[in-house]
């Protein structure tokens, strides 16, 4: 790891990012005026420092962080603010905290992207699943060297997966991770990259080898996401600039701005092949057609890094299923198929309803949509979520999502009000396991017909949101599998 004061301060410097050094009293441009310190540890938390570690206080950082701070030795932080009232360390002060974090994250690890072929998929719907998609194909071509970063998992060795917390990572926890990969032996990186990663650079100052954009349709517009679509749409396209090179989304919205912003930059956009395509030669073992338009970004993504067409790596995704994505479970006691899924907005919840229209459609089934809508933020989803299905499906159970602060309940109201049509059912269950629980037994009493439940929007999580904190949940699949008797 090689970072020190001076060093990181002539980085910011060059980036145009410095405004000056502050210790106590003394004000300097140059760090030479301070004794110099060797970092062997970044940290974004106050309360992990010792005297050879670099702060980055960012965010809601709090003032009164730093007085603990300082008792244990802190020597060195990065903030857009003086400190020096409560700290005798000395402070490297900036335009902008993040993008410093992000560009001096990346020096103290080692510049690990300059070892990584990496590549970014950004866009509304199917990014974790072509992330998915694209490792494994990149993992069968380099013999399991394909590490991953996905709002699911995060796997650096090719093989092993743990939970993830956030779809793009904290910069300087990117950038420990790359590490770690390229230590493990990794020569491909594939990683989401959502809007909020541009917004709060995240990924500031990495380029990508290939990036992708999917696709781009209203979500995520609240006060802490994005004001507008218009701000949602800019943040996505950032990546479009800090890629070498751009696959494109077959049928993308707004597709000749793409072009127009990748012409712009010099950069060579790939199309996707129409999903109509890919069906003819894959048959994917998870359900839904759109996965056939996420198939079709994995293959040109895997074209412009060097796959050959025709090779037998592609053939990897074939095989992939991702836990709480479009999981099917039968009923042993009624005509009764749940589907477990990760739609929570207008445009999946569309998809999956397209799906269940195809797959089921002639048996005309009683469907049921058991779903929530986030709390505090992406505010758009809820009547999206409504509008998508209410025509299409003969009963919402409304339920609990993740929240902060705002309670569950309101948020079931607020989406039981954007009903407009008189044909659709309704009920609200704030407890979702009593809400998965009473749609199994309606279900179970309509036996001359089949019932198809669809409960989204938590996927596989073992965990609710309240007030931002993990509550214990048991996971859609796993109580629907207990409560049908069998599991597929
Ligand atoms: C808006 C946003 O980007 N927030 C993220 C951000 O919060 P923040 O910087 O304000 O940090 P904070 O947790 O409020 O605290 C401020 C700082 O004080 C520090 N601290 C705190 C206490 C203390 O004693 N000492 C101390 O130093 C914290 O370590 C932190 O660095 O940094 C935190 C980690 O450092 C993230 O967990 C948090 O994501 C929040 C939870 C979040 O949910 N973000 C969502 C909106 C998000 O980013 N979503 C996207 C898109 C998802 C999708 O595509 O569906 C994603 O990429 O995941
Ligand atoms: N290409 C697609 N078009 C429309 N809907 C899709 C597409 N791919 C996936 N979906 C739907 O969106 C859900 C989430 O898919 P996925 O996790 O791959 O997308 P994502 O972009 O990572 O989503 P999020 O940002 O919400 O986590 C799926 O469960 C499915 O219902």
């Amino acid at each position: 790891m090689t970072l020190s004061l001076a060093s990181a301060a002539r980085l910011l410097d060059q980036h145009g990012l410095l405004r000056e050094i502050i210790q106590n009293d003394r004000w300097s441009l140059d760090p030479q005026d301070f004794t110099d310190i060797a970092f062997t540890a970044v940290t974004y938390d106050s309360r992990a420092v010792d005297a050879t570690t670099l702060l980055f206080c960012k965010g809601r950082f709090k003032a009164e962080y730093l007085t603990a701070a300082n008792e244990a030795g802190l020597a060195c932080y990065v903030a857009e603010t003086d400190f020096s009232e409560r700290t005798d360390a000395v402070g490297l002060i900036v335009d902008d905290a993040r993008k410093a974090m992000s560009l001096l994250s990346a020096e103290f690890y080692g510049r690990p992207q300059d070892s990584l072929t990496v590549v970014g998929i950004t866009g509304t719907k199917g990014k974790t699943t072509t992330a998915y998609f694209t490792q494994a194909v990149l993992n069968a071509w380099s013999g399991g060297k394909a590490a991953l970063f996905s709002s699911v998992d995060n796997c650096l060795d090719g093989k092993h997966y743990e939970e993830s917390d956030l779809t793009t990572p904290e910069s300087l926890d990117a950038f420990r991770m790359m590490r770690t990969a390229v230590d493990n032996g990794m020569r491909y990186l594939v990683m989401e990259v959502s809007s909020q990663a541009y917004k709060v650079h995240r990924v500031h100052g990495l380029t990508f080898d290939v990036g992708a954009f999917l696709n781009i349709s209203p979500d995520h517009i609240s006060p802490i996401e994005h004001p507008t679509f218009e701000d949602y749409f800019h943040c996505k396209r950032q990546i479009i600039t800090n890629s070498r090179a751009l696959v494109l989304g077959d049928g993308c919205a707004h597709a000749d701005l793409i072009r127009q912003d990748a012409a712009r930059a010099g950069i060579d956009v790939t199309e996707t092949a129409p999903r109509e395509q890919v069906m003819e030669s894959h048959d994917l073992a998870i359900d839904g057609d759109f996965n056939y338009a996420n198939a079709a970004a994995a293959l040109a993504i895997a074209h412009v890094i060097g796959v050959p067409d025709g090779d037998p790596a592609l053939h990897a995704m074939d095989t992939v299923r991702i836990a709480g994505r479009m999981e099917q479970f039968h009923d042993t006691h009624s005509d009764t198929v749940a589907i477990v899924d990760y739609a929570h907005n207008y445009a999946s919840v569309n998809a999956l309803l397209d799906f269940v229209d195809k797959r089921f459609g002639e048996r005309h089934p009683h469907i049921t949509l058991v779903t929530g809508s986030a709390g505090n933020k992406a505010y758009d989803r809820r009547d999206g979520i409504v509008n998508a299905a209410q025509s299409r499906i003969d009963q919402f159970v409304f339920t609990t999502e993740d929240s902060d602060t705002e309670p569950y309940l309101d948020i079931c109201n607020q989406m039981q009000g954007y009903i407009t049509d008189p044909n659709v059912a309704s009920t609200i269950i704030v407890d979702r396991t009593e809400a998965v629980n009473w749609a199994v037994d309606r279900a179970r009493e309509r036996q001359d017909r089949l019932n198809v439940l669809l409960l989204i929007g938590k996927g596989d999580e073992r965990w609710i949101k309240d007030h931002n904190r993990h509550v214990a949940y048991e996971g859609d699949d796993r109580l629907v599998a207990r409560l049908f008797g069998t599991q597929e």
